[in-house]
Order: C-alpha cells, then structure tokens, then sequence
C-alpha cells in the first residue's frame, strides 16, 4: 500500500489525479476510505469499480487482495490519463487488479453474471448509478457505494423510478456519511 501511495503521490505532483488537498490526508481520506468496503463483503474475491479514478477503491481493495487465491479486480476509466497512472500503479504494487480503459456503458456489459461485488465512488447519484449496474445485481454481484451527505435525497429521487433492496452500513471514516449496499434494483415500468 506504501508503495501505492508512493506512486499517487508521485503523479498528483504533475497530472493532479486526486482532489487539491486531499492527498495532506491519505490515509484516512482515501485509503481507510476506500479498504473499508472489503469489511462488508470479505470473501467476495472478484470486484468491479466503475470511474476508478485514481483506483479508489479498486485498487486499494486489490492491494489488500494481493495474497488472496482467485482475487482479480477490473477497474474501469475512461480518463487515459488516469488509466495511465492506474497501469503504473499496478505494475509498481503488484496487485491483482486489470485496467480497462473506456467508458462504463461500453465495457461493463463483459462482467455480467463474472463478478462478485461492483463499486463506484463519487461517480453519479443512484439514480444514474443503477442503469449501469442492474444487469450485474440482476446475475448476482452485490453493488457497494460509498456515499455522501446526500445519500437519503438521492435514494428518495431514486425510489421515482426504481424498486430497489438496499443496506446502509455506517462508515468507519467521517469521509462518507455512510455506504449503500444494494443487492437488487428494478426499473419500475420496465417491469
Ligand atoms: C469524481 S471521479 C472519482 C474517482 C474515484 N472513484 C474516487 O473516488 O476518487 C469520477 C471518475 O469516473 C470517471 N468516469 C466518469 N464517467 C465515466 C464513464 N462513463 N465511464 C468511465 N469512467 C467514467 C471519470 O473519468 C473520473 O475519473
């Protein structure tokens, strides 16, 4: 992980890859942030992150996979530079974790019903969050967003259309208010 934040440190100098500032604390604000979300599903071993960014949390989780039988973690970006930081990172942890470069509503499709758990943080609010994962809880994976302030506004916004089977578990750090953990979602008038 050292060497992950090594690399993010080393990058955001020149391609500012992360939000100005939030690097001052990033252990709390994006490591301790990101590991969290293996605690609610700890023996899922294949992971999607959808709009990783920087490889939060797709990459971190990988990293603590690394010693893990059958852990492999997809991190999809459509940002090539980020992509190019996430394929550096990679090489320089190690860890069980393949970049696919491009966008979500072109590359999530292949992962349907081979995936154990999809993440997204600080990528949309539900209710543009769930068009690109239903087909994925549909066969089974587990979707695991970390969520802000908003997160009651964005569910009542999201309950227009959708029938939806979630959780809210508490976070451990004050970066999010908590973490929605949606098993299934319906569009209620494709139904
Ligand atoms: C606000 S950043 C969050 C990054 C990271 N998940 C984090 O928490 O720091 C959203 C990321 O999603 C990527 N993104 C947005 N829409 C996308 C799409 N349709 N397909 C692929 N990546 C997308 C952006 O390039 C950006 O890196």
């Amino acid at each position: 992980m050292r060497a992950y934040v090594h690399e993010l440190q080393r990058w955001q100098a020149v391609k500012n890859l992360v939000g100005p500032g939030t690097l001052d604390d990033v252990w709390r604000r994006h490591i301790a942030d990101s590991a969290q979300l293996l605690r609610v599903q700890p023996s899922a071993r294949r992971w999607l992150d959808l709009g990783s960014g920087a490889g939060l949390p797709g990459l971190v989780i990988a990293i603590l996979l690394a010693d893990t039988a059958g852990a492999a973690v997809h991190l999809v970006e459509s940002n090539g530079r980020k992509c190019a930081f996430l394929r550096a990172a990679v090489r320089a942890t190690g860890a069980p974790a393949t970049v696919h470069e491009g966008r979500i509503e072109d590359v999530a499709h292949q992962f349907v019903g081979r995936i154990d758990v999809v993440t997204a943080r600080a990528l949309a609010p539900v209710v543009r969050l769930l068009p690109m994962v239903k087909d994925l809880l549909r066969t089974g994976s587990v979707g695991i967003f970390p969520k802000g302030q908003d997160l009651d506004v964005e569910l009542t916004e999201a309950a227009k259309s959708w029938r939806i089977v979630a959780d809210i578990a508490p976070s451990l750090t004050d970066a999010d208010a908590g973490i929605l953990i949606v098993s299934e979602a319906r569009e209620l008038d494709r139904e």
